[in-house]
């Protein structure tokens, strides 16, 4: 048994003589090379001493000297002539793109906008493309809002609409969907000018050299970028081009005729943009906000507060809007919230579209349960800071998702709920450090003050907070006139002058007295007055009967 192979012996590798010793696999080159160094009866030759068998294994085990060397040297001149070849390709590619950008640079005239810097501009100037029918993407999102229309075709929509039963016939308008890659080439103002829409913005303002080395070789964050750009979830840019015909090197040519190109765009934007405003939601599945309807705008005075508070609110606001350098050179993040709060049909939501329709913004509606739950959800820091910048973001009802359970679980960090987390999400979300600070106007309404955390509604959170009552009596008048009174339709669609005659007052009044006293929601007023809205004495002879407080009714409407 003693005079066996040991099993790991060299001399035995690639033999089966012996049954008990495990078979192994060797290079063929190596094993001629045993084989020429193997002495003639191999396996007899552990019977040999150890020393002497051990100074074979150690020769034989590892592979020949010059073997090694060889392999070594051709690992060493393939690894330096794959790294000459990269850099020799990089060093071109290097080359060809700078010089490309040196020629481009002489040749075109180029503004790059981009989604994520300017969102308004952005989209004005998308909107202004598709208007003129340039970019031809194809695809477009239908909304229930009419698009730009000349004052004849509003006049003859504005005949078929009387005839109209149900829906409007003009309120459905086509919302261009971009893609990246969309091309457009026009003439404008005598200059041919080229637009392209791009998946990921440039780097801004960098070291052109690290700018361009980045393009060169796509990191794995800029193959993201491009990805989520395919996806349509990165934001977009487009590059604006016209031929720079200027011969002094200081001036470019045709910048002036794209500045003009852009402020028409605004225009024109804004025009469409008098009677809507745009409302967004956020899309869980890309976690941006989108365009989800243009609402028809609500002029201020048709919200109908106590006295003196919307004018406090607009001062407010305006102040904010005006503001900007102010926080801006106080390293003051550009942010207010504020609170409303008050009964069910008190005018909340309204008083927020009113206000995104006065100064002209964009109104972002956050429903918490749009952003998913589980791994897929969208952090509300997250949705916060997407925001577009200068909006109005608004979170409803707050009390009923961040309730005083969450409160006290806030004090209590150890053992958190859902609601606690949500709280601590939401307070980070507001004015984390990573929040939002580029103008955001956040509304947070609720019904039920005591119900919300302290922290929650704590100036820089919630800088000013509202109440919004029921109606007393000079709003139950104000609203019973507005219902009544004539309308005047100016030239201009907009602007509408109501007249009130002397009998409508003294009605208001009766009303009024009827329904004041902050008893009854404007909600409820609102429901009575549409159900009679073509007979003012009828609303008022009814509501005798109706609001009697004494009368048990089973109305929901009634407050
Ligand atoms: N102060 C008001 N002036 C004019 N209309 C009002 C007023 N309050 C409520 N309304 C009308 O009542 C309806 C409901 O109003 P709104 O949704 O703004 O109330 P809310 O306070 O947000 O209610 P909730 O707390 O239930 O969400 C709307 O059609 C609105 O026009």
């Amino acid at each position: 048994k003693k005079e066996q192979a040991p099993s790991w012996s060299p001399e035995c590798v690639g033999s089966s003589s012996s049954s008990s010793s495990p078979r192994r696999w060797v290079f063929p080159f190596w094993q001629k090379q045993q084989q020429q160094q193997q002495p003639v009866g191999c396996p007899s030759s552990s019977s040999s001493s150890s020393s002497s068998s051990r100074e074979e294994k150690t020769r034989s085990s590892s592979p020949p000297k010059w073997d090694r060397g060889s392999s070594g040297r051709w690992i060493v001149w393939g690894a330096v002539a794959s790294a000459l070849a990269v850099s020799a390709k990089q060093m071109l590619g290097l080359f060809v793109t700078r010089a490309r950008l040196a020629v481009e640079s002489r040749v075109w005239t180029t503004v790059e906008i981009s989604e994520a810097d300017d969102p308004k501009l952005y989209r004005a100037i998308v909107r202004w493309l598709h208007g003129r029918d340039l970019l031809r993407s194809g695809s477009y999102k239908a909304l229930s809002a009419p698009d730009d229309t000349s004052k004849q075709q509003q006049q003859k929509q504005h005949k078929e609409r009387s005839r109209a039963t149900f829906k409007p016939v003009d309120d459905v308008s086509f919302v261009p969907l971009t893609t990246s890659g969309d091309t457009a080439q026009f003439v404008y103002r005598g200059r041919r000018v080229w637009a392209r829409l791009g998946g990921v913005p440039s780097v801004a303002g960098g070291d052109p050299i690290r700018a361009v080395v980045s393009s060169m070789r796509p990191g794995a964050a800029r193959r993201a970028a491009k990805a989520a750009a395919r996806q349509g979830s990165a934001p977009l840019t487009i590059l604006i081009s016209t031929l720079n015909t200027s011969r002094d090197s200081s001036q470019r040519g045709g910048l002036s005729e794209i500045s003009e190109l852009l402020k028409e765009a605004l225009l024109s934007a804004e025009t469409q943009d008098k009677k809507y405003v745009e409302v967004y939601e956020i899309q869980q599945s890309t976690g941006r906000w989108e365009l989800s309807c243009l609402a028809r705008k609500r002029p201020l005075d048709t919200v109908i507060l106590k006295k003196g508070l919307v004018e406090d609110l607009v001062q407010d606001v305006r102040t904010f809007v005006d503001d900007e350098d102010w926080y801006r050179r106080r390293s003051l993040p550009h942010r207010r919230g504020y609170l409303l709060w008050g009964p069910p049909g008190a005018g909340k939501s309204s008083v927020i579209l009113a206000i995104a329709s006065h100064f002209g913004l964009p109104l972002c509606t956050l429903a918490l349960g749009r952003l998913g739950a589980g791994a897929s959800k969208i952090p509300l820091s997250e949705a916060l800071a997407a925001a577009p910048p200068c909006s109005v973001v608004a979170i409803e009802d707050v009390d009923v998702a961040f309730n005083a359970t969450g409160a006290l679980d806030r004090r209590a960090p150890s053992a958190p709920t859902a609601d606690a987390q949500s709280l601590h999400e939401l307070l980070n979300a507001i004015d984390g450090i990573a929040a939002q600070d580029q103008g955001r106007i956040l509304f947070l309404t609720t019904n039920d003050l005591d119900a919300l955390d302290a922290a929650l509604t704590r100036p820089g959170r919630c800088d000013r907070t509202f109440f919004l009552g029921n109606a007393d009596d000079e709003m139950a008048e104000r609203l019973f006139n507005s219902f009544y009174a004539d309308f005047d339709d100016d030239d201009d669609d907009d602007v509408v002058e109501s007249r009130s005659s002397k009998k409508l007052v003294d009605n208001a009044k009766a009303f009024a007295a009827l329904v004041g006293g902050e008893r009854y929601s404007m909600a409820a007023l609102q429901g009575h007055l549409l159900r009679h809205k073509s007979d003012a004495l009828d609303a008022l002879h009814s509501a005798k009967s109706h609001f009697d407080p004494d009368k048990k009714t089973t109305d929901p409407m009634i407050r």
